[in-house]
């Protein structure tokens, strides 16, 4: 759907509100793959189930869905044309697994509503039931994540890549999920403020008439994780009309709540969390080491203190699953009735 500024302006507040005041964004989408026997050890990582297996796709958005997610990110965040192609597919085969991407997470989100029933899963709404309100958000992962060479992680892009390198490499990607049908695009995991750059200026250039929300990735609670200013990358972030929501992803729980501080300060968009389980992730081997992190209970334990905080979207990424999820729904259902008593 295509908006003009004002609604632009107002599309998540009026989303949170229908909501009740906060929102439920889906876990790690990775993660819950693997846990289905999908093997991701490969350069596309989770997108490479949109070509290997689909109905896995489906199925974990239909996961997150049943476990009580508003807002479900689509398996694009490492699917790139770029990526694609250097797996020997050609242009169009690429750009149709983009496409494909957000017609999966809208199918599920259709199965889901389709099989509800009006007791098992209407929320209330102004003493009457309604649906629950569910958006497709389309994923955009950092160039380092199609790296695939820890850049990711440190945000480190050497001095020969520039804004105009970025704005390059995601530019058609951008122009295709825009048009896809996706209610919005989640920039995730945005380790730098020269990403954070070429994404504000794609947007302008572009056109995109699709709301958007940025969210960086910290590891020690002051910057992003190349060492730029959170406030410098929110702030960039704020003065883009298209951005919805600024916010933090795949980042340690210990690190939000001042994270989520730093972010209001220069913003008054809503703030959006999507924490890690903590654990450790080793960039050599590729994997995270198992048991490092915080377990759901205590996650979920600090979610009334990111709410004080101020942030109002609320969801888990790598390590989390739709366990994380349901706990993350029960406390802000409980505190939505709080609210309205
Ligand atoms: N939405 C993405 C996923 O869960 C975020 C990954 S962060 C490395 O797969
Ligand atoms: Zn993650």
């Amino acid at each position: 759907m295509e908006l003009g500024s004002t609604d632009m302006s107002s599309f998540m507040t009026d989303f949170l509100q229908k909501c009740g005041g906060f929102a439920v964004v889906d876990g790690g989408f990775a993660t819950e793959l693997e846990r289905h026997g999908a093997n991701l050890n490969d350069p596309l990582w989770s997108a490479k189930c949109l070509v290997t297996s689909p109905h896995l796709v489906r199925r974990v958005h239909l996961d997150y869905l049943d476990a009580g997610a508003n807002i479900i990110l689509t398996a694009s965040y490492q699917a790139t044309i770029q990526g694609f192609e250097a797996k020997g597919l050609s242009t169009e085969e690429a750009e149709g697994l983009l496409r494909k991407s957000v017609e999966i997470a809208c199918e599920a989100r259709q199965i889901y509503y389709d099989r509800c029933t009006k007791d098992s899963c209407d929320h209330i709404e102004n003493g009457g039931t309604s649906r629950r309100p569910v958006l497709v958000a389309a994923s955009v992962g950092s160039y380092g994540a199609y790296l695939a060479d820890g850049s990711e992680y440190s945000g480190d892009y050497g001095d020969a890549v520039t804004v105009e390198t970025l704005k390059d490499f995601h530019r058609r990607r951008l122009q295709i999920l825009a048009q896809s049908g996706a209610d919005l695009i989640a920039f995730e995991t945005i380790p730098n403020k020269m990403e954070a750059k070429a994404y504000a200026e794609l947007l302008e250039e572009e056109g995109i008439n699709i709301p958007a929300w940025f969210s960086f990735t910290s590891k020690d609670g002051v910057n992003v994780v190349s060492g730029d200013s959170i406030l410098e990358c929110a702030s960039i972030a704020d003065s883009c009309k298209q951005v919805v929501a600024v916010g933090i992803n795949c980042t340690a729980p210990r690190f939000i709540h001042g994270l989520i501080l730093s972010v209001r300060k220069v913003t008054s968009k809503p703030v959006i969390i999507y924490p890690n389980s903590g654990e450790t992730y080793d960039a050599v081997l590729k994997q995270w080491v198992e048991s490092t992190g915080v377990r759901d209970e205590e996650f979920v334990s600090s979610i009334g203190k990111w709410l004080d905080a101020g942030a109002s979207l609320f969801g888990g990424c790598c390590r989390t699953t739709p366990d994380t999820i349901k706990a993350i729904s029960r406390v802000l259902s409980n505190k939505n009735t709080t609210l309205k008593v």
